[in-house]
Parts: C-alpha cells; sequence; structure tokens
C-alpha cells in the first residue's frame, strides 16, 4: 500500500440556494481499508457520497480517486474513474419490478461487464455474486418484496460488487436491521476489505457497527470533517462534538435544534 489515499477530498463545497450543506470536507480515505463517517441526520453525509458519485455537481472543490481530480477528468474518463465504485444504497434501492437476478444483472451493464459473455456466462456470474454474500441460487428468481430487509440489503451488496469494484460505498447499511443481521452484514462489509483488498468507504449512525468495521473514521459536522483518526478512539476521541455524538448524550456542544433543522453549514 501506498501512503496516496485512494480517495482524497479537498475544499469541497455544495449550497442549495443560500443554505450551505458541504462547507469545505477535507477528507483522506486509505486505500484497502474500511473508512466510516458518523454525522447527525441532515449534515450531508449521503450528499458527499452523491458528489462523489458524480450525481451531483458540487460548487467548488478536489475529489482524487489515486491522485486524478474526477471534477476536472474529461466526461468519458470521469465515466471510467466512476465504474471503479459499487454502492449499496440506503434502502438497497432495488428494482421491485425486476427479479433479484435481473437487479445484479443490471449491476454487471451498468459496470459495462455483461457485454461480454452471453447470457449464460453472465447469469452465473450473477450467481456467484448472490453466493458471495450468502444468498442461494433460490433468490434468484424471487422479487425484492419477497425478501427480508437483510436480504435486500445482501442483494444490494451482491449487485454493488457486480463488475468487482475496487472501491465499495454504503450509506447506512445497517439501519432498519435486526443486531444479529447487522453483524451479518457488517461481516460481508469487512469481507469486501480483508479478502477482496476493497476500499469500503461507509456512512453509519450505529456506533457499533462503525467500531466493528471501521479502520479509519471521520465526523461530519457543521459542513465540515471535525475529527479524523482510528475507529477504535471513536469513543474516546477527546473532541466533545465526537464524544456527545458517539455516546449520545443531550449535553454538549452540538445544539439539539442542529438535529432536526435543515442541517445547514452557514457559510
Ligand atoms: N438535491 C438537493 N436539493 C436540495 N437540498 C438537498 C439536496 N440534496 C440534499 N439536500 C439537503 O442537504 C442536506 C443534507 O442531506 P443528506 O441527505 O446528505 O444528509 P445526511 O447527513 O445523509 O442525513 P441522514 O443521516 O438523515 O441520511 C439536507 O438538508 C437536504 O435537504
Amino acid at each position: 500500500m501506498t501512503d496516496q489515499p485512494r480517495l482524497r477530498i479537498r475544499g469541497l463545497k455544495k449550497s442549495f440556494g443560500d443554505r450551505t450543506i458541504l462547507n469545505g470536507i477535507d477528507l483522506d480515505v486509505p486505500a484497502g481499508k474500511s473508512t466510516v463517517i458518523i454525522g447527525g441526520s441532515g449534515n450531508g453525509k449521503s450528499l458527499l457520497l452523491r458528489c462523489i458519485l458524480g450525481l451531483i455537481e458540487p460548487d467548488e472543490g478536489i475529489i482524487e480517486i489515486d491522485g486524478e481530480n474526477i471534477l476536472q477528468a474529461s466526461r468519458r474518463r470521469h465515466e471510467t474513474l466512476l465504474k471503479r465504485i459499487g454502492m449499496l444504497f440506503q434502502n438497497a434501492a432495488l428494482f421491485d419490478s425486476m427479479s433479484v437476478l435481473d437487479n445484479i444483472l443490471f449491476g454487471l451493464k451498468a459496470k459495462g461487464k455483461a457485454a461480454r459473455g452471453n447470457r449464460a456466462e453472465q447469469e452465473k456470474e450473477a450467481l456467484h455474486l448472490l453466493s458471495q454474500v450468502g444468498l442461494g441460487a433460490h433468490v434468484a428468481p424471487l422479487n425484492p418484496a419477497e425478501l427480508s430487509g437483510g436480504m435486500q440489503k445482501r442483494v444490494g451488496l451482491a449487485r454493488a460488487l457486480a463488475g468487482r469494484p475496487d472501491i465499495l460505498f454504503f450509506d447506512e447499511p445497517t439501519t432498519g436491521l435486526d443486531p444479529i443481521m447487522s453483524a451479518v452484514i457488517d461481516g460481508l462489509i469487512s469481507d469486501c476489505v480483508t479478502r477482496l483488498g476493497s476500499t469500503a468507504l461507509t456512512i453509519t449512525h450505529d456506533m457499533t457497527s462503525a467500531m466493528r468495521i471501521g479502520d479509519h473514521a471521520a465526523m461530519l459536522y457543521g459542513g465540515k470533517i471535525i475529527w479524523q483518526g482510528p475507529a477504535n478512539r471513536l469513543m474516546e476521541s477527546g473532541n466533545p462534538i465526537v464524544d456527545q455524538f458517539t455516546h449520545g448524550r443531550r449535553e454538549g456542544p452540538i445544539p439539539t435544534s442542529s438535529l432536526t433543522s435543515s442541517g445547514s453549514a452557514g457559510s
């Protein structure tokens, strides 16, 4: 592993009208490690991922993958770089009208991998992806609505792994899951990092999960990354804002009103 982070973000800003949500994000995501981002609702965590994924155009800043600023890359190069990223969305974001198999085949197509091989080979690859997340072939013809939330997340992970991306984003992967299924999903995320060598970036509110899967952790607050360090320091960071958040205290520097308002970071 080199010292160059896989993802390097500097001075990233995004406002909507007069509401500044991201107000100069500086973040390094080390290669081949698991990074977690914590922060209150509405602070812009999902927005940050959407900016990296090219779904939202930031107002200012640098987003580098392996030292290459994707915001200045040609459109074609940008698309190629983004194919390196697989994403598990908050609610798994599966297509309800498609079978599990077709959802994964869609993931392969989106990464340009389905152009190779015939339908039988593509299906074999999809079933292999399902087995990687611990699901058998019997799930393939089912519709997402027939699956539990935990199974849907696993299918979402299988789809995120389609095309073998080396960077994986997880948006609140354990939200809505029971503690055992959360541990299963966390185990799969850790496997992606330790067995596949992926670089993982996870947004979570779940401190157990953050400590379990994270090597590196960062807290987003007021539009900036206000702390980053080893994930095992999250509960004793020495930063009063991080401490209030990770220990879930009502009293502290974070006004409780900021957790129910729009999350604007000011300018
Ligand atoms: N396309 C958009 N247009 C206008 N406002 C937006 C847009 N996208 C995000 N926002 C605003 O940015 C703020 C941050 O949203 P975001 O979803 O990133 O928060 P979050 O930290 O991920 O919250 P949560 O933990 O609740 O998911 C919110 O106030 C949201 O309304």
